[in-house]
């Protein structure tokens, strides 16, 4: 069956609702490239999950007649998949009427992963050549390189207030039949900031019924809310095996999400034995969840659910009579430190790339080996400052290097670093005036040398110590 988010998804800019101003924005932006405006620009659009930035790009092409070459989160964006897709579309003009292909990259916020290996600098190559409007759209506008970001116009969706969700609830209970009292709908918008959560608990509501009450949707909202805390007690009550498996059919969280509710919980229910033997279950199962990233294989997440669901009761039988006490089950502090620490992730990934790409190395490389070695060698104020003029690198990347508390320190290398880029300059312009007899007394050049070896410039190597 379609889902209702699909089913309404907007195919003109007018029924986009909300964003008034980001769907003016885009307007204009389509239209500079209608104009052929020398000012024209590849656009982000960018805001939470759910607010309707992939609608609006679609509706926004429906209207202007506009092919669509789409390419998303589940594509396999090597840089090689998005030169071929990518770079055709955005070289060669569309056949129908109005003689545009809409490149839509979604998420591409996203764009760090293995598979996105090189996607970044690729994305950025197309649009600066760009001969077609390309969107991209994101939940964070700064999970996207700066680079990107510079070279684009930015559109910002905001979150759909309650009102406006409540009326779109409204149009589609009409189209479904669906007699629905406003009580109802407005709990069901009830501190949501986006359409589609609030259709798709909608449609879980009103499956079956012609008619939803307020009592429906609280008590739909909560067994939502409750299925994972309800599969994580049934594992941990030691409940018939098959009977659990089954049940986690209808979770709404993906066996890498699960995992982490396990390992989050498990201690907190078992001890000893039981927890050792549920752990090695559970780390079996994570080896399964990493082939499917690697090989994008999905079929070992039955493998892994099965090792993570089955394995763990199969851990802890012995153990349950002994560990009966109440647990509150929490949600796994991962998620959380994964939330805080993204930007600097990001930032880690970045600073890898840049190290990768002035050593000749890869990313990975860089980012593990190089940078703990720099971690090092820049307790020496002078090599760190000459690394990071040649390097280019940026404050918080230095920042980053030298780790807690090194804030300070950054800045003064940084300082110095400008230094001696500029100082580098200047001896490059010596260089061309020498060379164009400018400079032609011995006098002078030892002025000029002398000059320079008193600033200390260029007299170490790189990575030399001591
Ligand atoms: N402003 C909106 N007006 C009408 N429907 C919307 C709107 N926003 C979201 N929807 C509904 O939610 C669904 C998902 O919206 P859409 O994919 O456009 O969101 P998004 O902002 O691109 O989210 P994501 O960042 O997850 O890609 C749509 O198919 C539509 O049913």
């Amino acid at each position: 069956m379609l889902s209702w988010s699909e089913k309404y998804r907007p195919r003109r800019l007018s029924e986009v609702v909300g964003n008034e101003k980001a769907k003016h924005e885009l307007i204009e932006w389509a239209e500079r490239w209608i104009n052929q405006d020398p000012g024209r620009k590849p656009a982000i659009l960018y805001g939470s999950a759910g607010v309707g930035k992939t609608s609006a790009a679609h509706a926004l092409a429906n209207e202007m007649g506009w092919e669509v070459v789409e390419l998303n989160a589940s594509d396999q964006r090597t840089a090689a998949i998005l030169k071929k897709v990518a770079g055709v579309a955005s070289s060669s003009r569309g056949l129908l009427k109005g003689g545009f292909r809409l490149i839509i990259l979604d998420e591409a916020d996203n764009l760090h992963g293995t598979a996105d290996y090189g996607g970044s600098r690729e994305i950025l190559r197309i649009i600066r050549s760009a001969q077609n409007p390309i969107l991209l759209t994101a939940n964070d506008l700064y999970g996207i390189s700066k680079a990107i970001r510079d070279e684009c116009d930015l559109i910002q969706f905001k979150a759909i207030r309650k009102s406006t969700i409540v009326a779109q609830l409204k149009r589609i209970c009409k189209s479904e039949g669906i007699v629905c009292d406003e009580l109802a709908l407005k709990e069901i918008a009830e501190g949501k900031h986006d359409l589609r959560s609030a259709i798709n608990d909608l449609q879980a509501i009103a499956e079956g019924k012609s008619r939803i009450t307020i009592n429906d949707v609280v008590t739909g909202l909560r067994d939502r809310k409750e299925s994972i805390f309800n599969l994580l007690s049934l594992i941990f009550r030691g409940e018939d095996m098959e009977d659990v498996f089954k049940a986690s059919y209808n979770l709404d969280e993906t066996p890498e999400a699960l995992i982490h509710w396990i390992d989050e919980n498990l201690p907190r229910q078992f001890s000893e034995d039981a927890l050792a033997r549920g752990m090695s279950y559970l780390s079996k199962s994570d080896r399964f969840l990493g082939m499917v990233k690697r090989r994008q294989n999905y079929r070992f997440w039955r493998y892994a659910s099965f090792l993570m669901i089955c394995g763990v009761i199969q851990a802890i039988s012995g153990a349950i009579d002994h560990d009966r006490r109440f647990v509150r089950y929490q949600p796994p502090s991962y998620f959380r430190k994964i939330s805080q620490t993204r930007g600097k992730r990001r930032l880690m990934i970045e600073l890898g790339l840049k190290i990768a790409k002035a050593t000749k190395t890869d990313e990975e490389y860089g980012r593990l080996r190089l940078i703990p070695l720099l971690r090092e060698i820049f307790r020496d104020m002078d090599r760190a400052a000459a690394i990071t003029a040649e390097f280019e690198l940026t404050q918080d990347e230095v920042s980053l290097i030298l780790g807690e508390k090194g804030k300070k320190r950054a800045k003064e290398i940084v300082k110095l670093a400008a230094s001696i880029r500029e100082e580098r300059k200047m001896e490059e312009e010596e260089g061309v005036m020498e060379g164009a007899g400018v400079i032609t007394t011995s006098s002078d050049r030892v002025e000029a040398q002398s000059e320079r070896s008193e600033r200390g410039g260029g007299q170490k190597t790189l990575f030399e110590f001591g």
